[in-house]
C-alpha cells in the first residue's frame, strides 16, 4: 500500500441519512490510467471532493502518496480539474498558465509548453474570455499539468470537446501516466476510454462493484463474443447451417460464442475455405461490461 498514489480505505460519505460513497476500497499505483464510471449520483464527484480534501469522509481512510488529502504536502503532488473550468475572461491563456506556474512553483517554459500541447498556441495571447468552451477546458487541462503532478483528477476531461481535440487530451494523458503520474478520471463517454485506460473502477449508488483492467473484467462478466461471417454470394443458408448459426441476413451471418470457445469457432469458420470472405470479431465492448456490473447491481440491491 505504501507504493499507493492513492489509498482508499472502506470509505463512506453520509449526506444526511443518503448514503453518497458506501465502504469503498482501492488502491492506484503510479503511472496508472484509471477510469471511474458510474451513473448519474452514483459519488464519482463525492469520491473525488473527498481525495482532494474538500469533503471529509464520515468512515475509513483516504491517503495521497501517505499524507491526508488536503495537506500540503497532498497538494504539491495532485492536479484537478473540474468538469466545468472558469478563468478570469480579461486574462490571456498565456498570463494564466504563468501565474499558475508562479503559484505552483514551477518553470513558466514548461507551462507555456503545455499550452502549445494542448494546441492553444495561437490563442495565447488572446483573453480567455473570447475562448470557445472547449479551449477553455483544455487551458484548464494545461493548467492542471503544470509543475508535473503525481496525482492527475480529471472530471469528465472530454466534454465539449471535438474529436481530434478529445484525442489530443487522451494523448497528453498517456504522456502524464509514461512519466509516472497516476491519473484518474471520470468519464460517461465509454467508447473513448476503452482503449485509452488501463483499469476500470464502476460506482453504482455509492458502492465500488467492479475494479479491474477491461480484459478481466469482461472474462467476469462472461459476455458472449459476437462473430460476423461474411458469405459467398448466395452462400448464407449453407453457412448457417455448418455453424448451427442462428440469425442471418442476404450476405451475412451472426453468432455469439463464449471466450473458451473462440477458437474453436474461427477454426470452424476457416474449415469452411472459399464460403466466407471475411469475418468480424466484436468482443463485448466496455459499454456492455458497465452495462453488466451496473445492472448486476441494481438486481442484487
Ligand atoms: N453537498 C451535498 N449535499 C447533499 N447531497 C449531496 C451533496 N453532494 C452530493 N450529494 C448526493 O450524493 C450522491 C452522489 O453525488 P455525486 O455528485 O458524487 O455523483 P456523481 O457520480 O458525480 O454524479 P454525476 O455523474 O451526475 O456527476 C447524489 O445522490 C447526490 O445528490
Amino acid at each position: 500500500m505504501t507504493n499507493s498514489t492513492l489509498t482508499v480505505q472502506s470509505v463512506t460519505k453520509r449526506f444526511k441519512s443518503h448514503i453518497a460513497v458506501d465502504r469503498v476500497s482501492f488502491a492506484l499505483r503510479p503511472g496508472e490510467r484509471v477510469a471511474l464510471l458510474g451513473h448519474n449520483g452514483a459519488g464519482k464527484t463525492t469520491l473525488f471532493k473527498m481525495a482532494l480534501g474538500f469533503l471529509k469522509r464520515d468512515e475509513g481512510d483516504i491517503a495521497v502518496m501517505g499524507a491526508a488529502p488536503g495537506s500540503n504536502s497532498a497538494r504539491r503532488v495532485t492536479a484537478y480539474l473540474p468538469e466545468s473550468v472558469a478563468f478570469p475572461a480579461a486574462l490571456t491563456g498565456e498570463e494564466i498558465v504563468r501565474f499558475y506556474a508562479r503559484l505552483k512553483g514551477a518553470n513558466a517554459g514548461g507551462a507555456l509548453e503545455l499550452l502549445e500541447r494542448v494546441g492553444l498556441e495561437d490563442a495565447a495571447r488572446r483573453r480567455v474570455g473570447t475562448y470557445s468552451k472547449g479551449m477553455r477546458q483544455r487551458l484548464g487541462l494545461a493548467q492542471a499539468l503544470i509543475g508535473k503532478p503525481k496525482f492527475v483528477l480529471l472530471d469528465e476531461p472530454t466534454t465539449g470537446l471535438d474529436p481530434i481535440s478529445r484525442q489530443n487530451v487522451y494523448e497528453l494523458i498517456g504522456e502524464v501516466a509514461e512519466q509516472g503520474a497516476t491519473v484518474l478520471l471520470s468519464s460517461h463517454a465509454l467508447t473513448e476510454l476503452e482503449a485509452r485506460t488501463d483499469r476500470i473502477l464502476i460506482l453504482s449508488k455509492g458502492q465500488l462493484v467492479a475494479d479491474d483492467e477491461l480484459g478481466t473484467l469482461r472474462a467476469q462478466a462472461g459476455l458472449p463474443i459476437r462473430l460476423k461471417v461474411w458469405t459467398k454470394p448466395g452462400a448464407v443458408r449453407e453457412v448457417a447451417e455448418q455453424l448451427g448459426a442462428g440469425k442471418m441476413n442476404g450476405t451475412s451471418v451472426e453468432l455469439d460464442c463464449g471466450l473458451d470457445d473462440k477458437v474453436r469457432t474461427l477454426s470452424a469458420i476457416s474449415a469452411l475455405g472459399n464460403l466466407v470472405e471475411d469475418v468480424d470479431v466484436h468482443a463485448p465492448s466496455l459499454d456492455d461490461v458497465y452495462r453488466h456490473f451496473s445492472n448486476t447491481a441494481q438486481k442484487e440491491a
